[in-house]
């Protein structure tokens, strides 16, 4: 799984990169009051010019990709000096508020995650098979605060994937146990029988 996403990179087949930020994220994010400064998760965050918007508006970004091409074009692609270190298992890529780290999503540990309040999945969830987005479940809900919120935009499709479909029950079964779920829009069908979906999630305490 992770070679298909290294050599796609290397092929440059990323057809899921989109060239403006995502129009969801603009109109949904304002609404969910993550307060200004509050670090930003963005698993599997590939080259996301998403990363930028958020950044720009005050919020620092940590994304975490497998694949060093993305991050290296997305610095590329940006402007400010580029520092670079090796942390906890993980080559990070620092240009301002953003940071990039290179590696498995998976293996990135609550001990990092310190000062992150707040998460982004846009093609993160629905990029990953079944049985390993229980497992993306689980592991978001460990790496974020009560409280936390975030933005998820999902789709469904026909059979086929990646991305796969992941319909309103699912997240629900996926997210429900950890997180309020709200469901906040539908996207239009799209030509290729595509459908986003946007929900937001806050993180419940224990004994809520
Ligand atoms: C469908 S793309 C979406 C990228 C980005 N969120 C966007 O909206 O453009 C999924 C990305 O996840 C990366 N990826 C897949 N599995 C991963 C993992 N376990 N840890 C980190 N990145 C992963 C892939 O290399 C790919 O760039």
């Amino acid at each position: 799984m992770a070679d298909d996403w290294l050599k796609r990179w290397h092929e440059g087949r990323i057809g899921f990169h989109r060239d403006h930020p995502h129009p969801a994220l603009i109109r949904h994010w304002p609404a969910l009051k993550v307060r200004a400064g509050t670090k930003v998760l963005v698993p599997l965050c590939g080259k996301s010019l998403d990363m930028r918007w958020l950044a720009n508006r005050d919020y620092p970004v940590l994304g975490i990709e497998l694949a060093e091409t993305a991050i290296e074009q997305f610095v590329a692609e940006g402007r400010g000096d580029v520092t670079r270190y090796h942390q906890d298992g993980f080559d990070v890529c620092r240009q301002g508020n953003l940071e990039l780290w290179c590696g498995d999503f998976f293996h990135f540990h609550i001990d990092q995650a310190a000062e992150i309040g707040a998460f982004y999945d846009r093609a993160a969830l629905i990029a990953l098979p079944e049985a390993t987005r229980q497992r993306y479940a689980f592991h978001l809900a460990q790496l974020m605060p009560p409280g936390a919120r975030g933005l998820l935009i999902s789709l469904t499709r026909d059979p086929g994937g990646p991305p796969y479909s992941v319909d309103a029950d699912e997240v629900h079964a996926l997210f429900d146990p950890n997180f309020r779920v709200t469901h906040l829009e539908d996207g239009e069908p799209e030509a290729n029988g595509f459908r986003e979906c946007v929900w937001a999630l806050e993180r419940r305490g224990p004994l809520t």
